[in-house]
C-alpha cells in the first residue's frame, strides 16, 4: 500500500521547445490540496500532464502505486482519476441529461457507483435543468455539470482546474459546500484555484507554483496569516480578495 495516493516526482512538461514544468515534486493523500500561483506558472499544464493530455512529459506521477505518465486519458480516468478542466468544456448543444448519459455509457460504470440518477440527487439544480441544453445553463450550473460528468467515472481523485472561475460569490459558496461534501465522503482532490478564499476554504494543504516548480507548501491558516507571502507568490492585495 503506497504512502500517498498521488506521488509526483521530478515531472517535466514541454510545449515544443518551451520547458513548462521544470521538475514538479508533490504528494497527495486523502486530504484535499489546493494549488495556487500566478497566471502562466504551469498549473493547468500540471493538471493536463497528470491526466494524459500532453504529448511531451517526463518524470513520474504514481497514483495508488500505478504510473500515470505515458498512459492515455481514458486509461487514467479508468484508473480512478477524474478531471474537471478549466472553462468546463461542455458541449453546448447537448442537454444536461444527454451529457450525463453519454459519459455514463462511455465510462461503462457499474450501477453501484455514480449514475446519472445519483448525480441528479446530488445536484437538484441539474435535475431541474435536465432537458436544457448545456449552453443555456448559468456558469454555476455548467460547473456542476462538469463535476457531475467527472464523477460518473467514479474517481478516487478529482483534479479540478479553477472550478470557481467566473462564478458569482453566492454560487462559489455553494460550490465549496458541494466539494467539501465530496471530500468528506472520501474523494481526494487536487484543486487549482485563483481565489485565495476558495482555496483555503477547500483545502488545509496549499502548494504554490512558480515557473513550473512547487516553491512552497504551507497550510491555509499560515497562508492567510502571511500577507507578504500572498503578495510575493500570488500578487494578492488583501482588499481585492473578497470572495
Ligand atoms: N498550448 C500551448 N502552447 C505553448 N505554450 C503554452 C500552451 N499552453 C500554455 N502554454 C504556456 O505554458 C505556460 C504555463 O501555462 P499554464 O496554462 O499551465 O499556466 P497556469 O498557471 O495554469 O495559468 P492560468 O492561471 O493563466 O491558467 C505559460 O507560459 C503558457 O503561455
Amino acid at each position: 500500500m503506497p504512502d500517498h495516493l498521488l506521488e509526483i516526482r521530478d515531472l517535466h512538461a514541454y510545449y515544443g521547445q518551451s520547458h513548462i514544468l521544470q521538475g514538479v515534486n508533490l504528494t497527495l493523500g486523502r486530504e484535499p490540496l489546493a494549488l495556487l500561483g500566478r497566471n502562466g506558472m504551469g498549473k493547468t499544464t500540471l493538471c493536463q500532464a497528470l491526466v494524459g493530455l500532453l504529448p511531451t512529459v517526463r518524470g513520474s506521477a504514481r497514483f495508488d502505486g500505478q504510473e500515470l505518465i505515458g498512459r492515455r486519458p481514458h486509461e487514467i480516468a479508468a484508473a480512478g482519476v477524474g478531471y474537471v478542466p478549466q472553462g468546463r468544456r461542455i458541449f453546448p448543444s447537448l442537454t444536461v441529461e444527454e451529457h450525463l448519459r453519454l459519459v455514463f455509457r462511455r465510462a461503462g460504470a457499474g450501477r453501484d457507483g455514480w449514475t446519472p440518477e445519483r448525480i441528479f440527487e446530488f445536484f437538484p439544480r441539474l435535475a431541474e435543468r435536465r432537458r436544457h441544453r448545456a449552453g443555456a445553463l448559468s456558469g454555476g450550473e455548467q460547473q456542476m455539470l462538469a463535476i457531475g460528468r467527472a464523477l460518473l467515472t467514479n474517481p478516487r481523485l478529482l483534479i479540478m482546474d479553477e472550478p470557481s472561475e467566473g462564478l458569482a460569490p453566492v454560487i462559489v459558496d455553494h460550490l465549496v459546500e458541494v466539494l467539501r461534501g465530496l471530500s468528506s465522503q472520501g474523494l481526494a482532490m487536487l484543486v487549482v484555484e485563483q481565489r485565495l478564499a476558495v482555496a483555503t476554504a477547500l483545502a488545509e494543504r496549499i502548494a504554490i507554483m512558480v515557473t513550473g516548480r512547487i516553491v512552497l507548501e504551507t497550510t491555509a491558516a499560515a497562508l492567510l496569516a502571511d500577507v507578504s507571502i500572498q503578495q510575493q507568490y500570488l500578487g494578492v492585495s488583501p482588499r481585492r480578495e473578497v470572495a
